[in-house]
């Protein structure tokens, strides 16, 4: 149970965060949505611990996270894996290889120098693109793959973190709908047969209301909305995205969705994991 209190974050004068609460159970697939400089971004940073929060608390399982420091924050950040929106992968450094960086808060400094990963690291991240389908990129240098492989390269990394918790910051705001699908799939078949819990931070209403079992709305930083995706309204989601009387969902959609055919168009994609039944977990 992921709880958030009260959290606050100000740059100067001006509150990106304001007093959000939040308590997240276990298991849940959240997304978070809201027009650009509601806050999103500044939530998920302050939960990994990337921002620091002004004011307020953040717990996991009762351990109060937001006052970790040293070892200790290293082990949250570890179990609290992170997805950006730009994939943050080494270009020049083989699929494998980014995957198995996943492991460094997990293995000793001189190994973590070095970068001597065992057997099993290596193991552990071939199983991991395995279950992407696209274990055949292994060796190839990431930055020659699609930023549709490269954002499942990124989930593979995260999942050898043996994470607790994936949060995900725009995940598939770079990309074209048919990856974007393969990647919310991927993320969404994660927590189901894993159980980790994942936040996921969305620009479009319509992916949030396909994947995800409860959808946040934020707005200046405050959240002004907390509900299933049935109980959204379009008033309120007019609110939350700062729309006039003409709001139309459409205008938020990526045209992607969870119960969408599976029936690719496989000259769309490059990737020989779409050819098969979308994503290979
Ligand atoms: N490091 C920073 N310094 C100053 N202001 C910041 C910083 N990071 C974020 N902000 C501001 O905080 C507000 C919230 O930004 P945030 O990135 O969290 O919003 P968001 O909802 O994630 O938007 P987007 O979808 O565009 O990323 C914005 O006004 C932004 O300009």
């Amino acid at each position: 149970m992921l709880e958030i209190r009260t959290l606050t974050k100000k740059f100067a004068d001006m509150t990106a965060v304001d007093s959000v609460s939040l308590t997240i159970p276990e298991g849940s697939m959240v997304g978070i949505i809201g027009r650009s400089g509601a806050g999103k971004s500044t939530l998920l940073r302050m939960v990994n611990r990337l921002a620091e929060p002004t004011k307020g608390t953040i717990r996991f399982h009762g351990q109060e996270v937001s006052s970790l420091k040293g070892a200790g924050l290293r082990q949250w950040q570890a179990s609290c894996a992170m997805i950006f929106q730009q994939f943050n992968l080494v270009p020049r450094l083989d699929v494998l290889t980014n995957v198995m960086l996943g492991r460094l808060n997990h293995i000793g400094t001189v190994r973590s120098v070095f970068k001597l990963f065992s057997d099993k690291d290596r193991m552990d991240g071939l199983l991991a693109l395995e279950r992407l389908g696209i274990e055949q990129t292994a060796l190839q240098p990431a930055g020659t793959l699609s930023g549709g492989q490269q954002q499942r390269v990124a989930i593979a990394r995260a999942l050898v973190q043996k994470p607790k918790l994936i949060l995900a910051d725009e995940p598939i705001a770079s990309l074209d709908p048919l990856n974007a699908k393969l990647v919310m799939d991927a993320l969404k078949r994660i927590n189901e047969e894993d159980g980790i819990t994942v936040v996921c931070n969305l620009h479009t209403l319509d992916t949030a209301r396909s994947y995800c079992e409860r959808i946040v709305g934020m707005s200046k930083g405050k959240v002004i909305f907390d509900g299933g995706p049935n109980d959204l309204t379009t008033d309120e989601a007019r609110e939350i995205y700062g729309a006039g009387d003409d709001f139309n969902e459409a205008a938020t959609s990526t045209s992607i969705s969870a119960a969408a055919s599976e029936k690719t168009p496989e000259a769309d994609i490059d990737e020989p994991a779409a050819s098969g039944k979308v994503v290979n977990l």
